[in-house]
């Protein structure tokens, strides 16, 4: 459908309304601190994440009982300085628990190090790129394995990468470019390490967090290890790490594949298809974003509109796309968010992605009849791109909703319910194996990449809407663009090299030049007028955030960047 409305019933696919995941009493704690925290300095520069992250000094009893006897008025607000006061006095500050690592396999030049970067300015600048793995990598204090309680941090048994500025904490998915950056830097211990953290979450939690705080064990995000571990492999030919992971990705397989996140789908030919989509474990508001969740779900009239409407909130931070309208109903209303009644491109892509590394896995190490296995539910699940996901006049694929509340139930395909708007995930599957191999699909998907719409100044653009959403335009950064790219070069087609090329070149030197103008790590910088690439304050690389160096360092590795290519636009 291309109005911009979705249909269906607001109550898409809901299983057990009352599904959560309990978090800890210190993490509800820090949520009412963080709400009075909010009534006492007002909205304009507060990060209500700061406040879920500060690690406790005494217990929290103790804490808790100081923080009860504090004289509010009636709006809930302290005086500044006593709110300060009890803060400095009970609180370590946010981040003081996660520290500084020197990594141990970092070198100012490593050896072999992008071989085909030969302009001078551009390899100085790979150079800067590379060295911020040192100022980004961290491990947890010798207080958090100690004592855990006190902290919403988790204890991770490795040294870790952040993504940097307000994100403390090592995430899931921005792992997967980091993991690529590093063996770009050829720094592959630091590498296994990160993979060795989140194989210890999915041996504590039965998946891998959306990142290793307390208030993430409601939900993943988009699954990546195994391509992390493949990668690594690929570099390394490290088959003791392949052995060590794979009981663990079977286990995140699992998960993946449970109640939750399985749906089914018989497709117009009356065969049935199993596929998956995101689906977080709580109807609360996230306790990151407390107070702004709340806010938006002032205006629904009942508990059980809110808790749905939460749940829509946390399942689309498990997608890693917070926020998009690609998960909304109507573009202009958040609270229509319906993350769980979609059938996400991306997501299943990367299960596909699963499926075949856990075979390879399986294979490289002996277990054939694994392998067979996994292969077997690859390819039912790409018959179910075919026939779910693919539309034959756009010649992409599109994300599919659901039209009634029982995704129990098998639903009957119904080709109005693909989501016809143009975003980045569309074209995820080129990622994969059985999709970029196959030449006439490929020939097809570029005639439509190159008239989306979504090549911009930047590279690849997530979407196409102009809603002020993060993940919308004109915010869309895109690591997907990655996958995109290096689908387009696996096809092994002349016109897929080009474009990748083109793609590659417009997101380095847009990097480039907001690090010339602008330095390392920006929140927002707004390239203006990029030459032939157009522009005009659509995109906001950022640079020296851990996911977009490891994007830079990858294309650059692949790309490189001739002593004559300008880059300057
Ligand atoms: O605090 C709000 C949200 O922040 C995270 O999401 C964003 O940053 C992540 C780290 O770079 C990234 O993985 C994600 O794609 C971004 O949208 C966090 O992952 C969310 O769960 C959280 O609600």
């Amino acid at each position: 459908m291309s109005a911009s409305r979705i249909a269906g019933s607001s109550h898409a696919c809901s299983l057990d309304p009352n599904l959560v995941k309990p978090s800890t009493p210190l993490v509800s704690f820090l949520e009412r601190v963080q709400e009075t925290a909010l009534a006492t300095l007002g909205n304009s520069t507060f990060d209500p994440k700061t406040y879920v992250d500060l690690p406790l000094k005494f217990n929290l009893t103790e804490t808790e009982q100081a923080f009860n006897k504090l004289a509010r008025s009636a709006n809930g607000s302290l005086p500044a300085n006593v709110l300060n006061g009890f803060i400095e006095r009970y609180f370590d500050g946010a981040g003081d628990d996660v520290v500084y690592h020197e990594p141990e396999d970092y070198v100012e030049e490593p050896e072999g190090f992008l071989p085909k970067v030969e302009h001078p300015e551009v390899r100085a600048w790979a150079l800067k790129v590379h060295s911020l793995w040192k100022n980004l990598s961290r491990r947890v204090s010798s207080g958090v394995k100690s004592h855990p309680h006190l902290h919403t941090l988790l204890p991770l048994p490795a040294s870790f990468v952040i993504p940097g500025s307000r994100f403390r904490e090592v995430y899931y998915w921005d792992s997967y470019w980091v993991i690529r950056g590093l063996l770009v830097s050829k720094m592959y211990k630091t590498a296994t390490a990160i993979v060795t953290n989140l194989i210890s979450l999915i041996e504590e939690y039965g998946f891998v967090l959306n990142g290793a705080r307390a208030y993430y064990t409601n939900r993943s995000q988009p699954p990546l290890l195994s391509s992390m571990i493949y990668e690594i492999y690929n570099s390394t030919g490290d088959i003791e790490l392949v052995k060590r992971s794979l009981p663990a990705l079977r286990k995140e397989y699992e998960f993946w594949n449970s109640d939750i996140h399985r749906v089914t789908i018989v497709d117009a030919q009356g065969c049935t298809h199993t596929l998956n989509r995101y689906y977080a474990m709580w109807n609360k508001p996230r306790p990151e974003s407390s107070v702004n969740d709340k806010a938006f779900a002032s205006k629904l009239l009942n508990v059980s509109k809110k808790q749905h409407f939460y749940r829509e909130v946390a399942s689309a931070a498990e997608s890693g796309w917070d926020f998009s309208t690609r998960w909304m109903r109507d573009p202009s209303d958040f609270t229509t968010l319906a993350t769980t009644a979609v059938i996400p491109v991306d997501l299943n892509a990367y299960i596909l992605g699963m499926e075949l590394n856990i075979a390879f896995f399986a294979e490289v190490t002996g277990d054939n009849s694994t392998a067979q296995h996994f292969l077997q539910l690859a390819d039912h699940r790409k018959k179910a791109f075919n026939s779910v996901f693919w539309n034959i006049n756009m010649k992409q694929w599109l994300d599919y909703w659901f039209t009634s509340s029982t995704c129990q139930e098998a639903q009957v395909w119904d080709a109005h319910q693909q989501n016809h708007n143009v975003f980045a995930s569309n074209f995820v599957p080129l990622w994969m194996e059985p999709f970029y191999s196959d030449s006439s699909v490929v020939g097809n998907v570029i005639g439509s990449l190159k008239t989306s719409g979504l090549l911009r100044v930047a590279g690849i653009a997530t979407s196409l809407k102009n809603s002020g959403q993060q993940w919308d335009f004109p915010n869309g950064w895109a690591p997907l663009q990655h996958m995109i790219v290096e689908g387009l070069v696996k096809s092994g087609l002349k016109e897929g090299a080009s474009l990748a090329e083109e793609i590659a070149r417009r997101w380095i030197t847009t990097n480039y030049i907001a690090f010339k103008k602008s330095g390392f790590m920006h929140e927002k910088y707004n390239v203006e007028n990029c030459g032939d690439f157009g522009g005009g304050g659509e995109y906001v690389p950022q640079t020296g955030f851990g996911w977009s160096n490891g994007v830079v360092l990858t294309l650059l590795e692949e790309f490189g960047w001739p002593r004559d290519q300008n880059i300057n636009c």
